[in-house]
C-alpha cells in the first residue's frame, strides 16, 4: 500500500501518472486542510476536491480546480446580485462542495469525503489530514491576509513574512496509513502550506521517520513551476532551490526526486539526502507524469 502526502496541482499531476501504473485500490491520499474555508456559505476544501476530481478523471487540468466543462451560472448570478466570490466556483463544483457541507456536518470531514469518494467510483482511498477546522494566515507587508486573499484578491504580490495556522489534530487513521504502508510519497506540492501542516500533526514526523519516504520537488532551478511556495520559503529563510526544499525534509526523507535542471545541486543534496535521483520533472504531458510515477515506484 503507498501513502501520498498532497496538496493541489502539482502532486494531484502526479497522481495522474501514478493511478495510470499503479492499482488505484492500493493508493491513500493524505490531503491538506489547511487552505479550507466557508465560501458562498460553502465548506470548500480546494486541495481535497483537486484530488477527487483527479482520481475521477473529471478534474479541469488547465486550471486545477472545478470540473472540466462546469458551468458558472450560479457564480455569474451572485456577482449581479452583488454577492461576487473569491473563487470562480462552477455549479457541478458547488453542488460536491454543498453536498460536502452537508454530510460533513453530519458526518465529520473524513467520513464525508469517503462517502463523496465512494459515490464517485474512486478506488483510492481519500484521507483529509484533520477533521478539525485550521486556516493558514499569511503575515504581509499589508497585514495578516487569509489564504485564498493573498493568493487571488492579491494575486500573490505582498510581501511575505510569515505564515501560520492552529494547530490541530490528525484525523483518526493517518498514523497507521503511514506506518502500514511499503513507501510514502511525498508530491510536487507546496513544501510550507500543502505539506508541512500534515507533517506538523502529533505523530505524523515520526511515523515518517520509521517509513520509507520519496519526495519530488515542486522547485525547478529557484522557482516554483506555479504558485507562491517560493515567497512562503523565503519569508522562513529557506534557499528558494531543490535545496531548500531538501533542508524542509530532511529530518525523514529517504530519497529526494530533483528536475535535469538541478543535475548541478544533486552532490550538495546528497549531504543531507541520503539518495538524490535526477529527472524531469516538468509534468506536461500524461506521459512527463507516467514516466516519474515509474521512476518513483521502482
Ligand atoms: C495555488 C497553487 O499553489 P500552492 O497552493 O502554493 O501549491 P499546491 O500545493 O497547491 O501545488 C502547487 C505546487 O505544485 C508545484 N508543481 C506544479 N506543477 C508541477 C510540475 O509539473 N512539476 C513539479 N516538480 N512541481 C509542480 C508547484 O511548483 C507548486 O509549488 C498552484 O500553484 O496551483
Ligand atoms: O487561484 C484560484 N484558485 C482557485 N481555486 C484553487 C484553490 O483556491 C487554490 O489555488 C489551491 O491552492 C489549489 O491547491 C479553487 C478551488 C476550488 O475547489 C474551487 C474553485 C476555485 C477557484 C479558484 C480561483 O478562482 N482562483
Ligand atoms: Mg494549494
Amino acid at each position: 500500500m503507498i501513502a501520498i502526502l498532497s496538496g493541489g496541482t502539482g502532486t494531484p499531476k502526479l497522481i495522474q501518472g501514478i493511478k495510470n501504473i499503479h492499482s488505484p485500490s492500493d493508493l491513500n491520499i493524505i490531503v491538506n486542510t489547511v487552505e479550507n474555508d466557508y465560501f458562498s456559505g460553502v465548506y470548500v476544501a480546494a486541495d481535497i476536491d483537486t484530488v477527487l476530481y483527479t482520481l475521477a478523471d473529471i478534474i479541469n487540468d488547465e486550471t486545477w480546480y472545478g470540473i472540466k466543462g462546469d458551468t458558472f451560472f450560479t457564480n455569474e448570478s451572485l456577482e449581479k446580485l452583488d454577492c461576487p466570490e473569491l473563487l470562480r466556483i462552477g455549479d457541478q463544483d458547488r453542488a460536491t462542495k454543498i453536498q460536502k457541507t452537508i454530510l460533513m456536518e453530519k458526518y465529520g470531514l473524513s467520513k464525508a469525503v469517503d462517502i463523496q469518494r465512494k459515490k464517485m467510483g474512486i478506488e483510492s482511498k481519500v484521507i483529509p489530514m484533520s477533521d478539525e477546522h485550521s486556516e493558514i494566515i499569511v503575515k504581509t507587508d499589508i497585514g495578516h491576509l487569509k489564504f485564498h486573499e493573498f493568493l487571488i484578491k492579491h494575486q500573490t504580490k505582498p510581501k511575505v513574512f510569515g505564515i501560520e495556522y492552529t494547530d490541530i489534530n490528525p484525523s483518526s487513521n493517518i498514523i497507521e496509513t503511514i506506518e502500514n504502508s511499503e513507501m510514502v510519497i511525498i508530491g510536487p506540492s507546496n513544501p510550507i502550506t500543502s505539506i508541512l501542516p500534515i507533517v506538523n500533526l502529533e505523530g505524523v514526523e515520526k511515523a515518517l521517520k520509521n517509513s520509507y519516504v520519496v519526495a519530488v520537488s515542486p522547485i525547478i532551478g529557484d522557482n516554483p513551476v506555479s504558485g507562491p511556495a517560493g515567497k512562503f520559503m523565503g519569508s522562513m529563510g529557506y534557499e528558494v532551490s531543490s535545496f531548500g526544499v531538501a533542508s524542509i525534509y530532511k529530518s525523514f526523507l529517504d530519497k529526494f526526486v530533483i528536475d535535469v535542471v538541478d543535475t548541478k545541486l544533486k552532490n550538495n543534496i546528497e549531504n543531507i539526502i541520503e539518495e538524490v535521483l535526477v529527472t524531469n520533472t516538468n509534468m506536461k504531458t500524461i506521459s512527463d507524469k507516467e514516466e516519474l510515477a515509474r521512476i518513483l515506484l521502482e
